[in-house]
C-alpha cells in the first residue's frame, strides 16, 4: 500500500502525515510531496519515529516520483482562508493547483482513491473529475471529497452539550463542505433528544465551525490539527476498505444524483472505493427544509467546478 499527501509540508499536510506514520498498517509506504522546500525535512523528521511506514519527501519538480504506485492520493495543497473570506473565495488561487496536482495523478497512479481536502471542495471535486475524465481515467467510486471534519465536530460538540463520550457519538453529516451546504442530521444521534432551540444553535455551530476557527486564529489560516485527525480518520477507514474490511465514513461523491451530482452521504468503502453510497435514512422537516434551501448553492458550486476547465 502507498499513500501520497500532496501539500505535505502544510498546516494540515504536516499533522496528517505525522498521524499516518503513526498509524497506517506495516509495511505501508508514505510518500509526501510539496512545493515549499521544507518537505524532504518533514520527511527525515517523521522518518525518525520507529513505526514501518516508510516516509519519503519529494519537492516541487519530483511529482511524478511522490505518485508512481500509489493507492491513496491526499490533497490538502493549498491556499487557506483568512477571516473574512469564505471558501468560495480561495477558488481562484486553488482550482488550478487542484487541477495541476489531479492531471499529475492521471499521469501516474490513474487507478488511485484520491480524497480532495483542498477548499471550496464543493467546486474543487467537480474540477477533479473533469480532469480525470478528460484523461480517460475517471472513476466515480475512486474520487472523494473530505468532510470528515464536519462529523468531527459534529460528534465533539454534541459530547460536550450533552456530557457524553465523543467515542459513542456517531452524527452523519450530509450535503457538502460550505457554509449552509453543510447538513449534520442531528435527529439520527442514537439516545440523544435536543430541543428545537438545540438543534438550531448545533447546526449553526457545526456549520459555522470552520469560520470560528479562521477567527479565532486570526489570519493565521484555518483549521489544521483537527483536519489532520479527520483526514487521517478517512485515510485509514479507506485503506481498511482497499484491503477488505468494509467500513462507513460520510464523504462528498459522485452518487445517485438524487439531489446533486456529488453530495456528502455515508459510503461504504471497500475494495475498489466508494462500493455502495448508502441512502442517509429519515430526515426531520427541519433537515428537510434544511436541504431543499442549500441546493441550488451546492448545484452552484459544482457547476462552477465543471465549467473550470
Ligand atoms: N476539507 C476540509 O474540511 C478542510 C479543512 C481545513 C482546511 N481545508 C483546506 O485545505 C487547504 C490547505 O490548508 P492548510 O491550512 O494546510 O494550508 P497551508 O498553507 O498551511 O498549507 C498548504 C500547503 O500546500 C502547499 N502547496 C501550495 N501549492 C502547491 C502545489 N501546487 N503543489 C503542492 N503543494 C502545494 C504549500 O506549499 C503549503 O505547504 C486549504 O485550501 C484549506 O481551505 C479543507
Ligand atoms: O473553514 C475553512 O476555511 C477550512 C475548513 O473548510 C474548515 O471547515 O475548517
Amino acid at each position: 500500500m502507498k499513500v501520497a499527501v500532496l501539500g505535505a509540508a502544510g498546516g494540515i499536510g504536516q499533522a496528517l502525515s505525522l498521524l499516518l506514520k503513526t498509524q497506517l498498517p506495516a509495511g505501508t509506504e508514505l510518500s509526501l510531496y510539496d512545493v515549499a522546500p521544507v518537505v524532504p525535512g518533514v520527511a527525515v523528521d517523521l522518518s525518525h519515529i520507529p513505526t514501518d511506514v516508510k516516509v519519503t519527501g519529494f519537492g516541487k519538480d519530483d511529482l511524478a516520483s511522490a505518485l508512481v504506485g500509489s493507492d491513496i492520493v491526499l490533497i490538502p495543497a493549498g491556499v487557506p482562508r483568512k477571516p473574512g473570506m469564505d471558501r468560495s473565495d480561495l477558488f481562484n488561487m486553488n482550482a488550478g493547483i487542484v487541477a495541476n496536482l489531479v492531471q499529475g495523478v492521471a499521469d501516474n497512479c490513474p487507478d488511485a482513491c484520491v480524497g480532495i481536502i483542498t477548499n471550496p471542495v464543493n467546486t474543487t471535486v467537480p474540477i477533479a473529475k473533469e480532469v480525470l475524465k478528460k484523461n480517460g481515467c475517471y472513476d466515480k467510486r475512486k474520487l472523494f471529497g473530505v468532510t470528515t471534519l464536519d462529523v468531527i465536530r459534529s460528534e465533539a460538540f454534541v459530547a460536550e452539550l450533552r456530557g457524553l463520550n465523543p467515542a459513542n457519538v456517531n452524527v452523519p453529516v450530509i450535503g457538502g463542505h460550505s457554509g449552509t451546504t453543510i447538513l449534520p442530521l442531528l435527529s439520527q444521534v442514537e439516545g440523544v433528544e435536543f430541543t428545537e432551540q438545540e438543534i438550531k444553535d448545533l447546526t449553526h455551530r457545526i456549520q459555522n465551525a470552520g469560520t470560528e476557527v479562521v477567527e479565532a486564529k486570526a489570519g493565521g489560516g484555518s483549521a489544521t490539527l483537527s483536519m489532520g485527525q479527520a483526514a487521517a480518520r478517512f485515510c485509514l477507514s479507506l485503506v481498511k476498505g482497499l484491503q477488505g474490511q468494509d467500513t462507513i465514513e460520510c464523504t462528498y461523491v459522485e452518487g445517485p444524483g438524487d439531489h446533486a451530482t456529488f453530495f456528502a452521504q455515508p459510503v461504504r468503502l471497500g475494495k475498489n472505493g466508494a462500493e455502495e453510497v448508502l441512502p442517509y435514512g429519515e430526515i426531520s422537516a427541519f433537515e428537510k427544509q434544511c436541504m431543499d434551501d442549500m441546493l441550488d448553492g451546492l448545484k452552484g458550486d459544482i457547476q462552477q467546478g465543471v465549467d473550470f476547465l
